[in-house]
């Protein structure tokens, strides 16, 4: 250890040099430099160098000279404060303190026990009939080793070296040993055989014939077991188990060593002793945990970077090894989880909510696993979530399975749209108030519309959400929507779960994209404590295709196989390729597994839950059944066509149904709010704005000032349309029609 490690404070914050010695090094303080510089000119002892010095200790002009290296009476945080910072291992292994785990460990033991008894109790006709084989064998072992016992063979070559030396006094004494041993051993034997062996026959023989039967069986398996050869086992193995080397410190520093990182070289071999094991290496999950202190210098990135030599420094496959960060700790703390089986070829478990259950948006839904087995949850309320990778690694199926999570949370309205066309979604058409798939423009529109009515619907919420507060705080404590009010459907604050996959189709579009990205860049920001939740996908995650307005706000990201840094970082945030957070190292075969960010402190690695077509379909099918049940089922999943299209047909004939005879002149916003509360479905949504767009196409003058009594009951001019202009729009409409 060099005399600098020990940084110390001042025991008694005079500065005085109470255990100076020698050789203690100093730094150079700034308060210094005027003495230093007249010590160096007059060849003083102290060199004005910034450098570590060695010598006397620089001399302070008010307080004496002041050490860097505090003597070692200078004690560090008190015990207390250390016991403070102490980390308290877990009483209980995760395994055994997670009843889904505990589940899990459980079926899978059963499991494992009942194969392998089934295996056998097939193969038990051929272990009988081996062992039959051998019963001969085992017989003649048998009557050999008694024979050998009763006439004491083991001590023939001493009788014979006694004899061969001509010992005859040893000779004699061992002949009269051995007469009188084979005397009382066939004085034991005799009764067995001359009267046992003959009445246990005799017995046997009146026994019912199925008892002989067994006991004869008994008898050749017995005698068989006896004949039994060591390298000619009588039984299979029902489980290969492949043995996986156990992790050690050696087999770890060897594999460090050879990432070709100068400052853990410079530390290896003679001198030694740079990477540090502050904690045991143990058994976590089904793998090892390793916790390593690097070399001073050496960061996590560092490894990360290299996973794939140290996977072969370890000589592991690449998925069986997991360098991570401690976020608790300093930069050089490097948590290494190396797995008995590569995350993509380890069993899954089963999706929680496959068979029952119901989720709840508010609360953790079960996502996948990470890559020690333990189940990796995301809450979407108040998140939104972006899902980027290359295509065919899994984004699809990630999507889905929070989609089927949120569908189970009857209060959800869901907007699902699926750009590619290709169907991967369909399994949600049946529960979702807005559906769309395919590449075309119309789709894409569709898209858009909803995400425009999702837009003027923040503002009815936000309006909504104020009104609560002023009526009773308690409501919405935090301003956002709560549990209590989302289940509310007179508010209409209920979850909405918007998701886009292959979104580039969209914000890529030269018609609709910077709309949609301006729309989705705001719901983003606005909409997470009103109760909207949007969930992007895209296999293109570059600038043109994924605003940075989006990529910038997004709460949580998952990645799975990306090519590089950009699309990585555009992905999971600014940076985290730096930091070692790369899923440019996950390989092909890595389906379904990417790094989830910003849904715990720390970046997890997790691997999406398996839930395929069928069985997606089967689960919306419980999906629907609670939204029937809770009265939830809206839109599209009710056969309704609620596109932009069918609205902007039968707005002017709705409005004109809406409006009374007398009502010649009306405020756009005044009849917006109508609108909206006599057909909530189709124009639910609707603002003074909206409308006025909406209008906009027939030709219906909407910027008209209208004359009218507000809501204090004065009077005043405001935007509006007048009644007559409705009229002939519907009838030039109606003419158009008829005219066929
Ligand atoms: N969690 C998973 N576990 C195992 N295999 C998975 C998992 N997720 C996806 N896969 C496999 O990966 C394949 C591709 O998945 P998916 O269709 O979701 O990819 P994608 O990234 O959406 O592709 P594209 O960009 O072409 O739409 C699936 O057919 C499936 O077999």
């Amino acid at each position: 250890m060099t005399e600098h490690q020990n940084h110390t404070p001042d025991p008694d914050g005079d500065g005085r040099d109470e255990n100076a010695t020698e050789d203690a090094r100093v730094y150079e303080f700034p308060n210094n430099k005027a003495d230093s510089a007249e010590d160096t000119a007059t060849g003083g002892d102290v060199e004005t160098t910034s450098e570590v010095i060695e010598g006397e200790l620089v001399d302070d002009e008010d307080d004496g000279p002041q050490r860097v290296d505090q003597p070692d009476t200078a004690k560090g945080p008190s015990w207390w404060e250390r016991l403070n910072r102490a980390e308290r291992r877990e009483v209980l292994p995760p395994w055994l303190a997670s009843k889904a785990q505990l589940a899990e460990a459980a079926k899978w033991t059963a499991a494992h026990y009942s194969h392998a008894a089934g295996y056998h109790a097939l193969r038990c006709p051929i272990y009988a009939t081996k062992l039959a084989g051998q019963a001969p064998r085992g017989t003649a072992r048998i009557v050999s080793g008694t024979a050998r016992w009763v006439f004491d063979a083991e001590g023939q070559p001493l009788r014979a070296a006694a004899a061969r030396r001509e010992d005859a006094a040893e000779y004699l004494r061992l002949t009269y040993q051995r007469d009188a041993r084979v005397r009382t051993r066939l004085a034991m034997t005799a009764p067995v055989l001359l009267i046992g062996l003959p009445l246990t026959v005799f017995f046997a023989t009146g026994l019912p014939s199925l008892a002989t039967w067994v006991l004869t069986a008994g008898l050749v398996l017995a005698m068989g077991a006896a004949g039994r050869v060591r390298d000619k086992p009588i039984t299979g193995r029902a489980v290969v188990s492949t043995q996986v080397a156990k992790l050690t410190s050696d087999i770890v520093e060897r594999a460090l060593a050879s990432l070709g990182i100068a400052e853990i070289n410079k530390v290896m071999g003679s001198r030694g002793g740079g990477i540090a094991f502050p904690k045991p290496i143990t058994r976590d999950g089904p793998g090892w945990r390793a916790d390593i202190d690097l070399p001073h210098g050496v960061t996590v990135p560092d490894i990360v970077e290299r996973r794939e030599k140290l996977a072969s420094g370890l000589r592991r496959p690449l998925g069986c090894v997991w360098p991570e960060s401690d976020g608790t700790e300093h930069a050089g703390r490097l948590v290494l989880w190396v797995g008995d089986q590569d995350m993509a070829q380890a069993k899954q478990p089963t999706w929680p909510l496959l068979k029952k259950g119901e989720a709840d948006l508010f609360q953790p839904m079960p996502f996948g696993t990470d890559q020690r087995g333990r189940p990796v949850s995301i809450t979407l309320m108040y998140a939104n979530l972006l899902i980027g990778a290359m295509p065919g690694v899994g984004k699809t199926f990630a999507l889905r399975v929070l989609l089927l999570a949120a569908a189970l949370d009857a209060r959800a309205e869901m907007r699902v749209f699926e750009l590619k066309g290709t169907g991967d979604l369909e399994s949600l058409e049946k529960v979702a108030h807005h559906y769309g798939s395919g590449p075309d423009d119309g789709t894409v529109e569709a898209t858009l519309d909803s995400l425009r009515e999702i837009y003027a619907d923040l503002e009815k919420r936000a309006a909504t959400i104020t009104k609560l507060a002023k009526q009773d705080k308690t409501l919405v404590p935090e301003n956002k929507v709560t549990p209590h009010l989302a289940g509310r459907t007179d508010l209409g604050l209920h979850p909405l779960v918007v998701a886009v996959d292959e979104c580039q189709e969209l914000f890529s579009h030269p018609e609709f994209g910077k709309e949609a990205g301006e729309l989705a860049t705001a719901i983003i920001k606005r909409g997470r404590a009103l109760g909207v939740i949007l969930i992007l996908a895209t296999q293109r995650p570059d600038k043109d295709s994924l605003p940075t307005g989006v990529s910038a706000n997004v709460g949580i990201r998952f990645c799975l196989r990306v090519m590089g840094q950009m699309e990585n970082d555009m992905v999971l945030g600014t940076s985290m390729y730096k930091n070692g957070v790369r899923a440019s190292t996950f390989t092909a075969k890595d389906k379904g597994i990417g790094y989830l960010v910003g849904n715990a402190d720390d970046p997890q690695i997790a691997r999406s839950a398996y839930v395929d077509n069928p069985a997606a379909d089967r689960i919306t099918d419980r999906a629907r059944a609670l939204r029937e049940a809770a009265g939830t089922l809206s839109g599209h999943a009710l056969g309704r066509d609620t596109t932009r299209e069918r609205k902007a047909d039968t707005l002017p004939e709705d409005l004109l149904a809406l409006l009374g005879p007398d009502e010649d002149k009306v405020w756009t916003e005044v009849v917006a709010t109508r609108l909206a509360a006599t057909w909530p479905e189709a124009y639910g949504s609707y603002t003074a704005d909206q409308l006025s767009t909406a209008l906009k196409p027939h030709g219906v003058k909407t910027n008209r000032q209208v004359w009218g009594t507000d809501e204090h009951g004065e009077g005043r001019n405001r935007r509006g349309f007048h009644r007559a202009d409705l009229a002939q729009v519907v009838a030039e409409r109606n003419r158009k029609r008829d005219a066929g």
